[in-house]
């Protein structure tokens, strides 16, 4: 299961109505714990409290007691600001299926070989994946692909969101996407599989940096290259049988739009390391798929 840990504050009055202060908590829980202690220091002071009259028999607060209160209060906003802190140093979010961001990467990248292949929408990216599990045997995990699973599997709770993103072309946030591919990777893993294509990931840089410092390190990143308009072209066919409520004109050119502003600082990152492989698939299926696999030669991949 998934907990979204919120880290807004809350600006609330303390449970002392008569203090004009608003004190920022972290949390809900730092909320109860503050009131809680207040309701209990109040409580002791009632007892020992001696009420203090002036001449003209008019009740006066003690300076002294107020100065105690606002000492207790001084500490207890301290504690609290520390415990909230701490709290939210705690483990980052449990998801899913277990835990997903981890200091170190999960699996051993001489064991496990993951190639990134990115491209703008309708490029090409998942014909040859097709093309590359048949030929070369790799597992080809689609990131839209296991979106669209989790949005569609029976009680998902970021089924709404995954659908709102995916209609608006905007990415979902990582941890979702991150944790599905960390689900599958393992699954396959577990079966004697380990040369994973991963199509369509990561469109962002927190993506990738999150993947590769907690899962694996990629090789590298096959780049497909197409002009607008022949993507265009091809989504709009695909959209004719393929049933996605993105391959619609709207949401296609928001796609185009987040490609070109979000994901491609992503292929600028990995080409800085010497590690974007690109290819043209403006040519015919069978014409991409012979330069592809003149890449994964020149990269050692295959024989
Ligand atoms: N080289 C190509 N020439 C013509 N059509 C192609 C080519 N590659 C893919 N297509 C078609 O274009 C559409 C989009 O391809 P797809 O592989 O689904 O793209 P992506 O995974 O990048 O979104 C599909 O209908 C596919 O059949
Ligand atoms: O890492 C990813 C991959 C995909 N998507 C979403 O899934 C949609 C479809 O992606 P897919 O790779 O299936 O299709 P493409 O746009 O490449 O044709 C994208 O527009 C995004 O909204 C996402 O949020 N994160």
């Amino acid at each position: 299961m998934l907990v979204f840990r919120s880290v807004k504050t809350f600006n609330l009055k303390p449970f002392n109505k008569d203090s004009n202060r608003i004190i920022q908590f972290k949390s809900i829980r730092s909320i109860t714990h503050y009131n809680n202690r207040f309701k209990k220091s109040n409580k002791s002071k009632s007892t020992t409290e001696t009420v203090k009259k002036d001449k003209n028999n008019n009740i006066v607060k003690d300076p002294k007691h107020n100065g105690k209160i606002l000492g207790i209060l001084g500490i207890l906003a301290i504690g609290t600001t520390f415990l909230s802190i701490s709290y939210q140093k705690n483990q980052p979010i449990p998801f899913l299926e277990g835990p997903c961001l981890y200091k170190m990467p999960l699996f051993n990248e001489n064991e496990v070989t993951v190639i990134f292949v990115l491209g703008g929408p309708g490029v090409g990216k998942g014909t040859q994946c097709a093309k590359l599990v048949d030929r070369y045997g790799f597992v080809h995990l689609s990131a839209g692909d296991l979106l669209r699973a989790e949005q569609n599997r029976d009680g998902s709770e970021f089924g709404p969101l995954i659908k709102q993103c995916i209609t608006e072309g905007l990415i979902v946030p990582q941890e979702v996407t991150v944790a599905l591919l960390k689900n599958a990777i393992q699954a396959n893993l577990d079966n004697g599989k380990s040369n994973f294509l991963v199509d369509g990931f990561p469109r962002k840089m927190d993506q990738a940096i999150t993947f590769e410092e907690s899962l694996v390190p990629s090789k590298f990143t096959l780049f497909f290259t197409c002009s607008e308009a022949v993507m265009l072209e091809r989504l709009l066919e695909r959209g004719k049988t393929s049933g996605r409520i993105d391959d619609n004109i709207e949401s296609i050119k928001k796609r185009f739009k987040t490609f070109e502003e979000t994901s491609m600082p992503v292929v600028e990152y990995f080409e800085k390391q010497g590690k974007v492989s690109k290819v043209n698939c403006e040519t015919t299926v069978d014409e991409v798929f012979s330069a592809v696999e003149a890449v994964l030669k020149s990269r050692n991949i295959t024989k």
